[in-house]
């Protein structure tokens, strides 16, 4: 199921490519498509006369000051100005990352769609990736060596400075090179199947809700071995108090990791994570504040990796939701912009719908814990600024950006709103286009935030025929991530006649590489437009 789940998910993590034995044609095309991409930029490169040498500078956001998201402005060209870049298979673009080629059609097709200017939303540039998947295998010279895959091969390229990584992602590598080394651990072997560590994923977290900046590493060691193996659970238990110990000597006294996890994939297969997991050490839950809310994820959960851009997608999508509508999230996974619009929103009622089970667990610690923030809200009767957490409230018209990205105190909800009793939040385990009449039965707003492949046929044929206006859906909000599956759908949905594109807007997810997350907001073509209904600053 969890294979099914990562596969699905809408973007690789990191680019660790599993399937570089057996590409399919679209693979190898767009192989050749980014192999000819870097050779122009290479090429770029050499024909500019070399700039007289200067001094060495801080990374290229510090010296552009961090106002979380943002329209780029046309003189600041965000860089990448990563070591890596030319040897690494993980980003395709080190320069103007700010105009990924694919937004030009996107912009097209909402101009012939009739909406508005097409808005890029970019943050940082670099460290903004909060979760990586990386490979291990033999070096060249016997060394492990923990990166991506050069590309058609399962050689490894070491990426110890990426700099789209949390800077605690890349300390956590190196902990974990220097432990593999020390305790004389075998980096997986594909030729042969053998080896024990195949794959690392790291995910920068906060230590509990509400406590501050990233700190600690969620770390996973997928091991090649059998869940019930002893002897080799002895020795990845041993590997684990290992890297524990040395994850407690951080020269400010912090803790690099915030927890060990094991996921046991023994099967001979490309498919990096297998089904089983167990904690090693520390906390189970990990968390993130964003768009408001405090949001739990285990290992195995669905998480962008961009929390600054998908905090951002929050904030907006929270300018498209009338105070006190009813909510349906169809993609739910943990919960992530249903439990953000409960928090910020003050909905009579959110519904989920997620095909993965394993959503579930999680978003239940988040929905406990919003309902204690409700709680403590109502007491203090404070004006909670979404995106804030409690200790850092601040003051109304500070609307900038946090640091999660999460909005400020123009997307909170109407002060009646807050003596509100609690949304009713309610989860189901099942695929969206399953029942569709039920899950949007009476749903004010619909969120579409599927895979990259798009909606599933089931659903888009629902959306396009009147039984979706039937069930009183006023407003749907369709976030996604697979831009060439969005253009299918939204064209779909445009010829139906049942609904009008009322607004959209592209945030960077990715920087480095040509990709756009697409934000489009469609009212019902019968719904009269009223007051509360025209939240969309478009
Ligand atoms: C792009 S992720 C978004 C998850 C969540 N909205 C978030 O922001 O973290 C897409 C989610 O849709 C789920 N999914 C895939 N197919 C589905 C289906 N047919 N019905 C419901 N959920 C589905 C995936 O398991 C995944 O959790």
């Amino acid at each position: 199921m969890l294979q099914a789940a990562c596969r699905r998910s809408c973007w690789p993590v990191a680019a660790v490519h599993e399937h570089p034995a057996k590409l399919t044609p679209r693979q190898r095309r767009l192989q050749k498509q980014r192999k000819q991409w870097k050779q122009q930029k290479q090429q770029q490169r050499q024909q500019q006369t070399p700039p007289p040498p200067l001094p060495p500078l801080p990374p290229a956001d510090e010296r552009r000051p961090h106002q979380g998201l943002g329209t780029p402005d046309a003189a600041a060209s965000l860089q990448l100005e990563c070591p890596h870049f030319d040897s690494c298979s993980g980003c395709t673009l080190d320069r103007e990352l700010e105009r990924p080629p694919l937004l030009a059609d996107a912009e097209r097709f909402f101009a012939e769609a009739g909406a508005v200017h097409l808005k890029l939303h970019s943050g940082r540039s670099q460290r903004w990736r909060m979760r990586a998947r990386l490979a291990v295998r033999q070096g060249p010279c016997g060394q492990p060596a923990i990166g991506l895959f050069e590309e058609g091969s399962h050689s490894v390229t070491p990426i110890p400075a990426c700099t789209v990584h949390h800077p605690a992602i890349n300390e956590a590598v190196q902990l974990v090179h220097e432990a593999v080394a020390a305790c004389r651990i075998t980096p997986y072997d594909e030729a042969s199947g053998s080896g024990q560590l195949r794959y690392l994923q790291l995910t920068a977290v906060v230590a509990a809700p509400g406590a501050g900046q990233p700190a600690a590493v969620q770390l996973v060691l997928v091991w090649n071995c059998q869940p019930g193996d002893s002897q080799e659970g002895r020795r990845l238990q041993a590997f684990a108090d290992h890297l524990w110990r040395a994850g407690q000597l951080r020269s400010d006294g912090t803790r690099l990791l915030h927890s060990i996890w094991a996921n046991f994939q023994p099967e001979r297969t490309n498919t990096i994570l297998g089904p089983d997991w167990r904690l090693l050490h520390g906390e189970p839950w990990a968390w993130a504040r964003l768009g408001g809310a405090d949001i739990c994820f285990g290992p195995g959960s669905f998480l962008q990796a961009n929390f600054e851009a998908m905090g951002g997608a929050l904030a907006a999508m929270q300018r498209h939701v009338p105070v006190g509508a009813t909510i349906t999230d169809l993609h739910a996974g943990v919960g992530t912009i249903g439990l953000s619009l409960a928090a910020t929103r003050a909905p009579r009622w959110v519904e989920f719908v997620e095909v993965n089970g394993q959503g579930l667990p999680p978003f239940q610690q988040s929905a406990a814990r919003l309902r204690q923030r409700w709680r403590l809200g109502e007491a203090h009767c404070s004006c909670s600024v979404a995106g804030s957490s409690e200790e850092e409230e601040r003051p109304p018209g500070s609307g900038s950006a946090s640091e999660d990205g999460s909005s400020g105190s123009e997307d909170c909800p109407a002060d009646d709103s807050r003596m509100a009793p609690p949304p009713a939040l309610e989860y189901h385990v099942a695929a969206a286009g399953s029942d569709p009449a039920r899950w949007c039965q009476g749903a004010d707003v619909v969120v579409l935030d599927p895979p990259r492949k798009g909606l599933e046929p089931e659903l888009l044929h629902w959306l396009c025929s009147p039984a979706a206006g039937d069930a009183g859906v006023h407003r749907l909000l369709y976030l996604s991530c697979g831009w060439p599956a969005l253009k299918r759908d939204a064209a779909a949905v445009l010829a139906s006649g049942h609904w009008r594109l009322r607004h959209a807007e592209c945030f960077l997810f990715f920087p480095g590489s040509d990709h756009i997350e697409t934000l489009t907001v469609w009212d019902a073509a019968g719904s009269s437009g009223s007051s509360d209904w025209s939240l969309a600053s478009d």
